[in-house]
C-alpha cells in the first residue's frame, strides 16, 4: 500500500453479514473485482470478514496488498485507552490480514465529547502499525475541524450518509476541500422504495442498466465511493459494474434534485445522533 490512502470507485458494505457462510460473499466480492471492504467492531463480523479476505488471497483473486479493509470504533469504546483496546482487539479479529488497512471513529457522539480523544488514540494506533490509515465517519465540518485544531492530523477518509434522498452534498465538498475522500454508507438507500423512484428508473432505462447501478453511478459522478452491501455474488458483480456507467450531468443534477431535508434513511443527525 503506498503512503496515501487510494480508494477504489465502489467498495463492498458488509452491514449484516454473520456467521462463515456470509463469509463467503466478502470472498466473492474481491473474486468479482472488488478491492474495498467496510466492516466495523459494533457489526459483530470483523472475524468472518478477515476470513473471506484471506481466503480470497489464498485463491489468488487479489493480491493483500491491493485490498483497503476497514473497521470503526464504536461510542462505547471511546476515549483515549478504550479506543486503543477496541483497535487491539479489532486487530486481535483480523489477524489473518495483518494490519487493517482503514480504521475509522463511526460516529461522532458530540455529547460524549471523547472523539479527540480518540482520534488521539487511532493516530497512536497508526504508530504503532496496527493500522495502516485512520479517518472518521459522520463526522460533520465541526468535528472535522476540532480534530485538526486539537491534533493537526485530518482524516484520510469521511464515511457519510449519502444516497439521492440524502444527498449531503454540501459535507461531500467541505471533505473535498480539506482534501479527505468520501464513501457514501447506505448508497442505495438500503434497497428501499428509491429503487422504484421514477426518475431514477428513467435514468437506468437511458443507459440500459438496473435502478441499483444508476444511483452507483451516480455517487461515482460525484467523487464519492459507495460501498453497497449484497451477499450475491450476482448482484455484487452489478453493483460493481456501475463503475462503467458514465451519467450526463443532467442525470445527475436529476437525480441529486430527489434530495429533501428530512431524507435521511432513519433520522440519524450526527450534530445529535449518538451510537454506543
Ligand atoms: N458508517 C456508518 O454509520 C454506516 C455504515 N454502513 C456501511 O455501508 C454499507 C452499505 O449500506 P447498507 O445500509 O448496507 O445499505 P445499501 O444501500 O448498501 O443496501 C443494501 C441492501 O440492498 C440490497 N441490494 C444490494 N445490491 C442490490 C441491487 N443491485 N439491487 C437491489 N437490491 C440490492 C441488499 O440485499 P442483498 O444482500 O440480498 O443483495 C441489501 O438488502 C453497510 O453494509 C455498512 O458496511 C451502513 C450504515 C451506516
Ligand atoms: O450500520 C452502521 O454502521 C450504523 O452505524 C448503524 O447506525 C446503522 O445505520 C443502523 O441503522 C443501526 O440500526
Amino acid at each position: 500500500m503506498s503512503k496515501n490512502l487510494h480508494l477504489p470507485a465502489i467498495g463492498l458494505g458488509t452491514y449484516n453479514l454473520r456467521g462463515r457462510e456470509d463469509g463467503r460473499a466478502v470472498t466473492s466480492a474481491i473474486a468479482v473485482g472488488y478491492r474495498l471492504i467496510d466492516s466495523a467492531f459494533s457489526y459483530e463480523n470483523e472475524g468472518i470478514v478477515a476470513e473471506g479476505v484471506a481466503r480470497a488471497v489464498d485463491e489468488g483473486h487479489a493480491a493483500r496488498e491491493e485490498l483497503v479493509v476497514t473497521s470503526k470504533v464504536p461510542g462505547r469504546h471511546f476515549g483515549r485507552d478504550r479506543a486503543l483496546w477496541a483497535v487491539e482487539e479489532s486487530a486481535a479479529r483480523m489477524r489473518p490480514i495483518g494490519p487493517i488497512d482503514l480504521y475509522l471513529i463511526h460516529w461522532p457522539n458530540p455529547a460524549q465529547d471523547l472523539y479527540v480523544d480518540t482520534w488521539r488514540a487511532l493516530i497512536e494506533a497508526r504508530e504503532q502499525g496496527l493500522v495502516r490509515h485512520i479517518g472518521v465517519s459522520n463526522f460533520l465540518p465541526e468535528h472535522i475541524a476540532r480534530l485538526e485544531d486539537e491534533s493537526g492530523v485530518l482524516p484520510a477518509v469521511n464515511q457519510i450518509e449519502s444516497h439521492p434522498r440524502f444527498p449531503n452534498t454540501e459535507q461531500i465538498a467541505y471533505d473535498a476541500s480539506r482534501g479527505i475522500l468520501t464513501e457514501a454508507w447506505s448508497p442505495i438507500g438500503r434497497s428501499g422504495e428509491l429503487l422504484t423512484d421514477p426518475v431514477v428508473a428513467a435514468v437506468a432505462q437511458a443507459h440500459g442498466v438496473t435502478p441499483a447501478q444508476a444511483v452507483l453511478a451516480w455517487h461515482v459522478a460525484r467523487g464519492v465511493t459507495p460501498i453497497p452491501k449484497s451477499s450475491s455474488p450476482q448482484r455484487q458483480a452489478e453493483n460493481l459494474a456501475a463503475a462503467d456507467v458514465v451519467l450526463t450531468a443532467e442525470e445527475v443534477a436529476a437525480l441529486t434534485a430527489l434530495g429533501r431535508p428530512d431524507g435521511r434513511l432513519k433520522g440519524q443527525d450526527p450534530a445529535v445522533y449518538e451510537e454506543m
